[in-house]
């Protein structure tokens, strides 16, 4: 890759970089490729398959397993050795299949919706994913896109970049492809007018570019790790981790204590270290990072088929803990098929004039076209033949409106469109009957604000129109030029509401989620759309109201004002931060860049697939079309993936461990070990296969009512009490075991495992409702996972694998015994879930606080 790409001159750096302004042949990229890995910062970028694969077996319990059984291979036991390699290789398996492929397939349903470069291959443009880019490759940029790597300019048109991820600037800055600045610029964050760096963003203009730098060699891909935070720990990541921990400490004990008994009994050494690492294993819930990433995946390829993407699996479990929704305006609550109805003059009179400044200036501005943009060039086309563009401000929704400077060859004017607000701040004259000036006096001013604000209650939107003649000498435009305009007059846009918004937020607000409106629009516009919609505007809030406002002040009004109006990108942001703080999970649905800085910042980003690029990269979840009813589907989703987690943990931390922990008690007064080391694993293994079926689980209604948010504490809880219930139980088995049937060694072991087991794994039924279990049907596959580990493990000592794993026959009358012990089993669990949903953890909703909707 050249050095100093930024300040030789172009021809130079073509040559060095082996590419021409035509760009790369798809050989000689595909060549490159290989060469520089793909465009993307490593950060992000996956380990190879087989060191996924191999990773897994450096925990550290199954290395000591294995380095055990090792030892005990080596005093004479090379069965016992056989069957740990072969279980601990079947279990490492089973959890990396089912998590790489859930992995894989989130991974394709986030490719169609990566963001897209245009880019010269055999000399023709294509839209290639960014990371397929390799330097040499030319690239097309325009206004809304993200720049895709470290790239000189070869041609660039009014070209203004936002380098705020790079240098925390957040006013664009003018770019231009003239020969590049020398010195190279120190710090390499985008000072070089001649370059634009990956992690910019592109607000206005167009530009031919060639690629420099890729991947880690980019200045942003330099940078990762200080400026890329990754992001933030979602509440229930940090839940799970804080629940491994817990499990964590109860299993270093327990394995000390069975360890220090054994030892203390003089029983042999070797035996009881496999013993205590083998209930070790059994206790860890390992498969829990592969149930998450499973459920979670499967949550995610069910939302596909309701076209909605998830690109962070994270934002699955957020979206299902939302409680607060904040959305834009245009095209969630309206159709966004905009039509101009009305170009009028400051007497209210139409006006050609005013459609044809209207006109000049979207046809010549070169940021993204906004729908408002588009309407104007619909209404009817004009021939500007004449006409050229010299210089252009662009847009950008702090200033609310766009300047382009024109001229026909004899006049020469500056054409300015933007919020009527603001522009008519910026005038000092209106323009008359036959185009004559007039000041704008007082009173002038007072009746254009009311026939804008009567356009406003009957709900069109409006632009307003002002010009400015300017000098031969003028030969570029600035922000000072937009004062002492001559105010045309109105452009009027009808933005009819969406049939279907008030349905959604119908239920969302039923489902427990608030929805907020955010839009840069003003008030007026949107009350009418409220009132069109039904829905009832509980407070309203406006840009300059939110800009006196301190944060207490503002928290203490977002349960009841449900509209936000003429607010920046960066009062967006604001409200949903203060939102946040105040407890809330919060979601935010927009489609444009002043959208992004806000969908990055709430805990569930959404956006579309055809929003600008910032916009697009910053949410978590991207709808394949706009529309407010999938989110609540979404939300539904997201909720089951929860409770389905959930369940799998209930499961894990009652009776599994439940089992465990009698197990170590049992070693106190045994004389021999309750189960062989082998057994134990085999035991983890078959339950481990029972839970395959968890993320298929159905989800009832009721349990998907509310925002679901992870709670431990419950877990904790629901840990404490059914784990005594159990082990109590155990103990009673341990007796009848050995003194209704006498049990010796072996037998003991035996009854004991398939006793454990099928308790283990039946309880499901039990935990996966709060219903009683025979009124809610689990899910086909789970039930059958379920109920073959049981019958496996009931069949497995009967059978010639038995001596293998120290198994003997069982009397017939141990299975009356054991299907006795099972049915007593399940109806004392049942009768504890049912008292401890009652009194001891009632629906966690219940006590929250009210948030109005
Ligand atoms: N192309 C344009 N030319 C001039 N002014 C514009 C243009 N686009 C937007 N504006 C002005 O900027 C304001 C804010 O833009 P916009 O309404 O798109 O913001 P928003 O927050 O995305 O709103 P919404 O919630 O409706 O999507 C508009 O109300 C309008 O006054
Ligand atoms: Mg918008």
């Amino acid at each position: 890759m050249p050095d100093g790409f930024q300040d030789r001159p172009l021809a130079d750096l073509l040559a060095a970089l082996d590419t021409t302004s035509a760009g790369l042949s798809r050989a000689e990229a595909d060549g490159r490729r290989r060469r520089y890995g793909p465009n993307r910062p490593s950060a992000h970028r996956r380990r190879p398959l087989w060191l996924e694969f191999l990773a897994r077996f450096l925990n550290p319990l199954v290395l000591i397993l294995l380095f055990a059984s090792g030892l005990s291979a080596a005093t004479g036991n090379v069965a016992s050795f056989v069957i740990v390699i072969a279980m601990v290789v079947l279990s490492v398996t089973l959890d990396f299949v089912q998590e790489m492929r859930a992995e894989t397939a989130v991974e394709a349903l986030r490719r169609t919706v990566a963001v897209r470069a245009q880019v010269r291959r055999d000399g023709v443009e294509v839209s290639e994913p960014v990371d397929q880019l390799v330097p040499g490759d030319v690239v097309r940029l325009a206004a809304g896109d993200l720049v895709p790597a470290d790239c000189r300019l070869i041609e660039a048109r009014d070209l203004f970049v936002n380098q705020a991820m790079l240098t925390g600037e957040p006013y664009p800055v003018e770019k231009h492809a003239d020969t590049p600045a020398a010195p190279a610029p120190a710090g390499d964050r985008g000072e070089a007018p001649g370059t634009v760096l990956m992690g910019t963003s592109v607000i206005s203009g167009s530009a031919i570019a060639v690629v420099c730098r890729t991947g880690d060699a980019t200045a942003f891909g330099r940078l990762s790790g200080t400026l890329q935070a990754p992001p933030p720990t979602t509440a229930f990541e940090l839940g799970i981790r804080r629940f491994g921990f817990l499990i964590l400490r109860l299993t270093i004990f327990l394995v000390l204590f069975v360890l220090t008994v054994n030892v203390l009994f003089h029983r042999p050494w070797l035996d009881s270290l496999m013993f205590a690492l083998a209930l070790a294993v059994g206790l860890t819930p390992e498969l829990l990072p592969m149930i998450v990433t499973v459920t979670l995946a499967r949550g995610a390829m069910r939302l596909a088929e309701r076209r909605v993407i998830v690109k962070r699996l994270a934002a699955m479990h957020n979206i299902g803990a939302m409680d607060v929704l904040c959305t834009d305006k245009t095209g969630t609550l309206t159709e966004a098929a905009i039509h101009m109805v009305r170009h009028l003059d400051a007497r209210g009179g139409e006006s050609d004039r005013v459609f044809r400044l209207a006109y000049l200036n979207s046809r010549f501005e070169s940021g993204i076209k906004s729908p408002l943009d588009e309407a104007i060039l619909a209404f009817r086309s004009l021939d500007l033949s004449g006409w050229r563009k010299i210089d252009e401000v662009p847009f950008d929704f702090e200033r609310r409106r766009v300047s382009v400077l024109v001229t026909d060859g004899a006049e020469r004017l500056l054409v300015v469109k933007g919020a009527p607000e603001d522009v008519l701040r910026q005038s000092t004259h209106y323009e008359g009957e036959g185009g004559v000036e007039l000041p704008l006096d007082p009173a002038a001013r007072a009746r254009l604000g009311a026939q804008f604000e009567a356009l406003g209650e009957d709900g069109f939107r409006v632009l307003a129109i002002a010009s400015r003649a300017m000098g031969p000498e003028h030969v570029s435009a600035a922000l000072g030029d937009e004062s002492e305009l001559s105010f045309a007059g109105y452009a009027v846009f009808l933005d009819p509401p969406k049939a279907s918004a008030m349905a959604a937020i119908r239920a969302l607000t039923g489902a427990g989620v608030a929805v907020r409106i955010l839009t840069g629009d003003n008030e007026r516009v949107t009350r009418h759309v409220c009132a069109e919609l039904g829905l009832p505007v509980t407070g309203l809030i406006t840009g300059d109201e939110l800009q006196a406002m301190g944060e207490e002040a503002l928290r203490a009004r977002l349960a009841d004002v449900n509209v936000f109006c003429r607010v920046t990108p960066a009062q967006k942001e604001r409200v949903l931060l203060a939102c946040k703080r105040s407890g809330r999970v919060v979601g935010y649905l927009g489609d444009g860049i002043n959208d992004a800085s806000a969908i990055h910042a709430a805990d569930v980003g959404i956006s579309v697939d055809s929003a600008a690029d910032v916009a697009k990269e910053a949410a978590g979840i991207i709808l394949l079309d706009q529309d407010l009813s999938v989110v609540h589907e979404a939300v539904m989703e997201g909720r089951r993936t929860v409770q389905n987690v959930t369940k799998y943990i209930l499961m894990g931390s009652s009776s599994n461990f439940g089992n465990m922990f009698s197990m170590a008690g049992a070693s106190l007064f045994l004389p021999f070990l309750p189960m062989l080391p082998t057994q134990v694993l085999l035991n983890n293994l078959l339950y481990d296969a029972s839970e395959a079926g968890v993320p298929l689980d159905e989800v009832e209604a009721e349990a998907l009512a509310r925002p679901v948010q992870w709670d431990l504490r419950l877990i904790q809880r629901f840990m404490l009490v059914l784990g005594p219930v159990s082990s109590l139980f155990d103990f009673l088995t341990f007796y009848a075991l050995l003194h209704l049937f006498d049990a010796g060694e072996a037998l003991f072991q035996t009854g004991w495992f398939v006793e454990s087991l099928a308790t283990q794994v039946l309880v499901i039924f039990v935990i996966r409702t709060r219903r009683s279990p025979w009124s809610s049907r689990p899910n086909p596959v789970l039930a059958a996972l379920t109920l073959g580990a049981a019958a496996i493990g009931a069949l497995l000592p009967l059978t010639p694998l038995a001596p293998f794993f120290g198994f003997v026959a069982p009397p017939p009358s141990f299975y009356l015994f054991l299907a006795a012990a099972v049915v007593t089993y399940l109806a004392l669990v049942e009768t504890v879930k049912r008292v401890f949903f009652r009194h001891i953890a009632p629906r966690p909703d219940a006590g929250r606080r009210a948030l109005r909707h």
